[in-house]
């Protein structure tokens, strides 16, 4: 991935600039070279305004965009503001990034480590007890649910502790090798934690529970792949941080 910001200083008519890139947008929606865009105008100097757009690499920009079919009608409607542009480079995002303390975790919210300890002890509860899974789990270390619980408290945003005290994804990743998870086991393991969710009053609002849903739905999926005789996935990996997605928390 490359961003592309794109600085302008629009002399006139700043209302006529933001319609012609709201239709030159068309373009970019269509365009297979193109993740997302964003056009931002300068709250100090409104007539400035920058256009980020992340393209999947500098080439797929230039050669893939810029001469296919989709360019001149992108540029026919934004060619007036050609001379205004101030800077059009491509940049490299860095491992600098995150979320400020204006979005709670999805481990804040849900209730701290505490939250995830109750919700594993009656998830494993039901896990042992029941017919699908049971039996994967029939050897089961007694301070398992404790260690699923650091580990969802890290992936949603808690402290590294899983991490840093019990081998991260390498030793995650570990259990599952050769378990050969089959589909009905997945499921009866992601309805078993819902059931447990709401058990022990995790947050049921729509966005906390779309965004934990959405996780176990990937982890599992991942943990059938990883499982499965012959499967060689990679064996070191930080462990995933999950955040909100397209719903953010709900404060009304
Ligand atoms: C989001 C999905 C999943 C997560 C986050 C997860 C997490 C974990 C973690 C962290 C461990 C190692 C705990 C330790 O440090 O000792 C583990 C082990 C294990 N997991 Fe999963 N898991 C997932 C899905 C599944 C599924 C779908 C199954 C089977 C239906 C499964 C079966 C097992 C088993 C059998 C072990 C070894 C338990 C033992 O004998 O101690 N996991 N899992």
């Amino acid at each position: 991935m490359t961003v592309e910001y794109i600085r302008y200083r629009v002399p006139g008519d700043t209302a006529e600039f933001e319609q012609a890139y709201g239709r030159a947008a068309r373009f970019l929606a269509l365009a297979p070279q193109c993740a997302d865009y964003e056009l931002s105008r300068c709250t100090e100097e409104p007539g400035t305004y920058i256009l980020r757009i992340t393209w999947s690499s500098p080439e797929d920009h230039l050669k893939g965009f810029r001469q296919g079919e989709l360019f001149p009608g992108f540029l026919a409607e934004i060619r007036p503001y050609v001379t205004a542009v101030e800077e059009m480079r491509h940049y490299e995002p860095t491992a600098v990034r995150g979320t400020g303390g204006a979005v709670p975790s999805l481990y804040e919210w849900a209730g701290g480590a505490e939250a995830f300890e109750r919700l594993t002890e009656r998830f494993y509860a039901k896990v042992t007890a029941d017919d699908v899974v049971g039996p994967l789990f029939a050897h089961m270390d007694p301070a398992h649910p404790k260690f699923v619980a650091m580990w969802l408290a890290e992936v949603f945003g808690g402290p590294s502790r899983y991490t840093d005290e019990r081998g991260g994804y390498a030793h995650m990743l570990a259990h599952h090798l050769g378990k050969a998870i089959t589909e009905p086991q997945r499921r009866r393991w992601v309805n078993l934690l819902a059931d447990a969710a709401d058990d022990v009053g995790l947050p049921d609002d729509p966005e906390f529970r779309a965004a934990f849903m959405g996780y176990l739905e990937w982890g599992t999926r991942l943990a059938i792949a990883n499982s499965q005789p012959g499967a060689n996935p990679p064996r070191e990996a930080p462990v995933p941080h999950w955040g909100w997605g397209v719903a953010p928390p709900y404060l009304g």
